[in-house]
């Protein structure tokens, strides 16, 4: 499924936010969204998701406009990882993956053994099935986010949308989250801070700055010496890994 954003704007208060973002995310890519801290990925995720109505502009499901599908029928085909999951009651991490079945059900309809297949084959895919009848706000950090993306995969979406997906996470799990969505073989949109991770799973990078794309293209030809210091103000070495053959980034000192 793919993915357009087209002249996409957002405000707040007579401040722009994004403006003019225009970004297309081919069926089964995994795009990554860089930028320096304030730069408006997040709001940008947010837009393309629904959680934020832009402005202007526009934001296409395979060609569709996503605000002429309901809800229901935009979880089916979206489900969004973020930090900012506010949660009123506290629910046990079983609950909280179950929740991903919930755009594939009737109102009331209580769950079928496959959508508890689905949960448990969730949960141990991010190797959190041992943690089941524990209440997901008592988790740590890491934790809670192997549970969210464990409910991105019970929601059965071909897209993901992942805000910072491996901030909280230590090295083998930031590794084996990537690694994990990446073999999905979905549409993936992801903000990712460690631009080294970045350069090794994602196929395609948008790079944000004051609100605005200032570079995209594979992450061989955006991750420059040049964008970086212009971006976040960092001198760089930067080399193609003689192992991974993945452009491979040393940071030296901030400008
Ligand atoms: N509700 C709000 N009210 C005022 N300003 C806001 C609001 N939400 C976001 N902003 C501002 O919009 C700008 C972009 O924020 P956003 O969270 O999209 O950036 P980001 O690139 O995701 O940042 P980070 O890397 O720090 O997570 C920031 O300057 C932020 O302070």
């Amino acid at each position: 499924m793919r993915l357009t954003l087209k002249d996409v704007a957002y405000s707040i208060q007579d401040t722009s936010i994004i403006e003019d973002i225009s970004i297309q995310i081919k069926a089964k890519q995994f795009v990554g969204l860089i930028g320096p801290n304030g730069s408006g990925k997040s709001t940008l995720l947010k837009t393309a998701s629904r959680i934020l109505k832009p402005h202007s502009g526009l934001v296409h499901l395979d060609g569709q406009d996503l605000y002429e599908l309901s809800p229901k029928q935009t979880a089916q085909e979206m489900s969004v990882v973020s930090q900012e999951t506010a949660l009123t009651f506290d629910f046990s991490v079983r609950e909280m993956v179950w929740m991903g079945r919930h755009p594939h059900k009737r109102l009331f309809q209580s769950d079928t053994k496959e959508d508890r297949m689905i949960v448990d084959a969730a949960l141990n895919r991010v190797g959190m099935n041992g943690f089941k009848e524990r209440s997901f706000m008592s988790l740590s950090g890491g934790e809670k986010q192997r549970v969210l993306i464990a409910r991105a995969l019970a929601q059965e979406a071909n897209i993901i949308i992942l805000d910072e997906p491996t901030n909280h996470l230590d090295i083998h799990h930031q590794l084996q989250l990537l690694d994990l969505v990446k073999k999905l073989e979905v549409t993936i949109l992801a903000a990712l801070h460690d631009l080294n991770l970045a350069a090794m799973f994602c196929d395609y990078l948008y790079v944000i700055q004051n609100g605005q794309v200032v570079s995209s293209g594979t992450p061989e030809t955006v991750l420059t010496t040049e964008l970086i210091r212009e971006v976040f103000g960092v001198e760089t070495e930067i080399k193609i890994h003689p192992i991974t053959h993945k452009t491979h980034i040393t940071f030296l000192a901030h400008v």
